[in-house]
């Protein structure tokens, strides 16, 4: 271990080498590269955490920029764990990073984490978010949580030395409506980076024991008006006990009944006549879309959904499966029988198989 480069840390009293050595010895599970992964990331690396894993399948887009501060405009299009294992390894050279270029799916959630002593949920999506809580549960791994929208951000730890899981203080998850969203609802370019940061503290505390770990309580912060706040939350005990993910999701693919992962609706392209609505912005559907796809933006789904035809399934797919989520409860409060299915992943994990107008 370089004495020197972390010697403004070892030097605080109530951290020393003991805690660095702890850092160096740490394996940490990172998954998504994007808002809250790029702080996460940067700062771990900076400071010495020995093994950091991350999960990402993403490339860099125009639109992260403001935000995921370790890409810049000339690696647009480039695969996000391309770019920031070569930029953190410049950063600091000791430590071991192991991509994985891949998103995290009930498939290989347990394969992945059960290598590592904490994961860090730095993604977008509900689905994801369950499933790395259910399966931290079952491995008995703490994972540090961290959520976005608009002006603010949550941070909590679940699952740390039995604390209470993710489901003990939001047990289902939450209704299409209730979604937010960069793509549809936008995000402050700092925020992330803060709640990013108070991530990547909260990592540094379960690993070395230094301070009061977040377990049991979330904190709430306001950008808007520069505010904290903590909501102390108990454990439920049957959250406590999940033993298999399949018992948990069933034997589906999916985490969630009315959702196909789009690696899975990959292989459903080739159907003659299979009904997709895309419900990006006229926009975005102009620069790539899927052939066989009809544009149908979120804010007109209303006024058009009774032109779609409910006899066969309704596949709808946004950029990554947030506002699709927000069009699939539109869709199944009209035709509640009928086969509608969130793409979850959205059009940013099939690009290969777009086109252009
Ligand atoms: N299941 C998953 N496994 C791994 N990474 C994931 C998973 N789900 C989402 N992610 C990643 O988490 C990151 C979340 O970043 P962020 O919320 O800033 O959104 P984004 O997808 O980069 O941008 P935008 O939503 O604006 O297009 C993304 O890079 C996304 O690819």
């Amino acid at each position: 271990m370089n004495g020197e480069r972390y010697s403004r840390q070892t030097q605080l009293k109530d951290f020393g080498p003991e805690a660095q050595a702890k850092l160096a010895a740490a394996k940490v599970l990172v998954v998504g590269a994007g808002g809250l992964g790029v702080p996460v990331l940067t700062y771990l690396n900076a400071m010495g955490v020995g093994t950091l894993g991350i999960v990402e399948e993403d490339e860099v887009s125009l639109s992260n920029l403001h935000r995921q501060v370790l890409y810049s405009a000339d690696e647009v299009g480039h695969a996000k764990l391309d770019v920031a294992i070569k930029k953190l390894k410049a950063q600091n050279p000791d430590t071991q990073l192991i991509p994985y270029y891949e998103f995290l799916t009930l498939e290989n959630a347990l394969s992945i984490i059960e290598g590592y002593d904490l994961v860090i949920d730095a993604t977008d999506n509900f689905p994801t978010r369950y499933l790395i809580n259910d399966a931290c549960v079952i491995l008995k791994k703490p994972f540090v949580y961290g959520a976005l929208h608009s002006f603010e951000g949550q941070v909590s730890v679940f699952n740390y030395k039995n604390g209470p899981t993710y489901r003990c203080l939001f047990p289902k998850m939450p209704s299409a409506k209730e979604v937010p969203n960069c793509n549809a609802h936008g995000v402050l370019g700092v925020i992330p980076g803060i709640v990013g940061n108070l991530q990547a503290l909260e990592a540094v505390k379960v690993l070395t024991g230094i301070g009061e770990v977040l377990s049991g309580k979330l904190l709430l912060f306001n950008g808007l008006e520069q505010t904290f706040q903590k909501i102390n939350f108990g454990a439920n005990p049957s959250n406590l006990k999940i033993t298999s993910l399949q018992e948990t999701y069933g034997l589906s693919c999916s985490v969630n009944s009315d959702t196909i992962e789009s690696k899975d609706f990959e292989k459903l392209l080739s159907i003659d006549n299979i009904q997709i609505i895309d419900v990006r912005t006229v926009g975005e559907f102009e620069e790539f879309h899927l052939k066989n796809s009809i544009n149908l933006p979120l804010e007109d789904i209303e006024d058009w959904k009774h032109t779609l035809g409910y006899d066969q399934p309704v596949y709808v797919l946004c950029h990554s499966g947030s506002r699709s989520l927000e069009a699939q409860a539109i869709l199944v409060a009209y035709k509640n029988e009928s086969d509608i299915i969130n793409v979850n992943g959205g059009i940013e994990q099939l690009k290969k198989y777009a086109v252009k107008y």
